[in-house]
Formats: structure tokens, sequence, C-alpha cells
């Protein structure tokens, strides 16, 4: 399982390799003391100004595929998992992944689960929301879907039934 918001993390943690580049470009006030990224203070500027979100992605966005390849490139197991937020909005991963699948519930779950992990307000999390692909946009895109409406429990119930596919897939295919 490689995980690009992980990725993404580790570039913009203390000594993270995107670190020089960024203070560069938005200068010292958005690193913290420890070296790190000031997390909140890049949120609120990117998601109420699109240029600086755009210059933001052009700098982490190719350091995010780089170590993406690498992480893959090392993958045990019979397939490997790439997690990307933003799958459908970039083309980057297009010729990386053999089939896309969709993590969907519908958008005031949504809206409630992310208030609920980070804190923030509905009107900006519905802010952040607008910057992304619509929904039924990323259904129509989508080789597959989980629908992860409802509890934990009914989640994990279909991620198995996806995992098995995945494998007798790859066993009919290398049978052939
Ligand atoms: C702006 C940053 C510093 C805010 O960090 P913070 O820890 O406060 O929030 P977090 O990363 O949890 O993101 C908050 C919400 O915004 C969404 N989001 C993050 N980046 C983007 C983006 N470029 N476009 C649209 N939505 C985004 C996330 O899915 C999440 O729901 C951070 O999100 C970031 O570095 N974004 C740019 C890298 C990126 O595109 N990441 C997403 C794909 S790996
Ligand atoms: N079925 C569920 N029931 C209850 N809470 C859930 C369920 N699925 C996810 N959550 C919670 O919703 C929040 C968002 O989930 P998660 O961080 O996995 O989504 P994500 O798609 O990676 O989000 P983002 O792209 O915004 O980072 C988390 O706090 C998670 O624990």
């Amino acid at each position: 399982m490689v995980d690009t918001d992980e990725l993404s993390h580790a570039l913009t943690a203390p000594g993270g390799r995107a670190m020089p580049t960024l203070v560069a470009r938005f200068g010292p006030d958005f690193q913290r003391a420890d070296g790190a990224l000031d997390r909140l203070r890049m949120r609120e500027l990117v998601f109420r100004q699109p240029s600086a979100r755009r210059e933001l992605e052009a700098i982490l966005h190719p350091l995010i595929l780089e170590d993406s390849l690498a992480a893959l490139a090392g993958a045990q197991g019979p397939y490997a998992v790439l997690v990307v937020p933003l799958l459908f909005e970039s083309q980057a991963y297009r010729d990386v992944v053999d089939r896309t699948l969709l993590i969907d519930c519908d958008e005031e779950v949504q809206v409630a689960r992310v208030m609920q992990r980070s804190g923030l307000s509905e009107p900006q999390v519905r802010a952040i929301m607008a910057t992304q692909m619509p929904r039924g946009d990323k259904r129509r895109l989508a080789d597959d879907i989980i629908d992860n409406s409802g509890s934990l429990s009914e989640l994990a119930l279909q991620v198995e039934a996806k995992h098995r596919y995945y494998l007798s897939s790859l066993a009919r295919a290398r049978s052939q």
C-alpha cells in the first residue's frame, strides 16, 4: 500500500525534500520552528487563493509522483494499492495504475466526517470540496466503487470482496 498523502507529509516534515523550494517560493513564515511546513497557514492560503494552490501543487506533485514510483517499485504482494486523493483530477497517474477504485459516500456524510476529523467548519470543508472534482464525475471515471456511506464493518466487507475480486482477476489473467 502506497499512500501519496503520507508521502506528501514526509516531503513537508522537518528536513523534508520539498521544504527548501516551498520556503523559497512562499517565504520563511510558512515554515515552523522545527523546520516542517506550517500546514494551517498554508491551508488558509491555498483554499482562498487558487493561484497559490496551483503553485503548491506544482512543487509537491512531481515529488509525490517520484516517491510513489520508487515505493511501488519496492512493493511486495500480488498487487499494489496506490492511494491518491486527487487521482481523477490529476493526469499523472493515468499510466501508473491498471484500475481505479473510488471510495465513495454521499456529500453530507463526507462533510460531517471531515468536520469531525479536522475540526474545520462546514463552510471551510465545502470550500475545499469545491476545488475537487464533483462526485458524479469521479463515479463515472472510476472502474470500481466502494460505497462508504455506512459503518466501518460494512466498509470492511466491501474491501474484502474487492480484494478477492482483484486476486481472482489476477489469477485469471495469469492463466490465459
Ligand atoms: C494544504 C495542506 C498543507 C493542508 O494541510 P492540512 O494538514 O491542514 O490538511 P490535509 O492535508 O488533511 O487536507 C485537508 C483537506 O484538503 C484536501 N486537499 C489537500 N490538498 C488538496 C488539493 N491540492 N486540492 C484539493 N483538495 C486538497 C484533503 O483531501 C483534505 O480533505 C496540504 O493539504 C497540502 O500540502 N496539500 C497539497 C498537496 C496535495 O495536493 N495533497 C493531496 C494529494 S496527495
Ligand atoms: N465508514 C465510516 N464510518 C465512520 N467514520 C468513517 C468511515 N469511513 C471513514 N471515516 C472517518 O472519516 C474521516 C475521513 O476518512 P479518511 O481520512 O480515510 O478519508 P480520505 O478520503 O483519506 O480523506 P481526505 O482525502 O480528506 O484526506 C476519518 O476521520 C475516518 O476515520
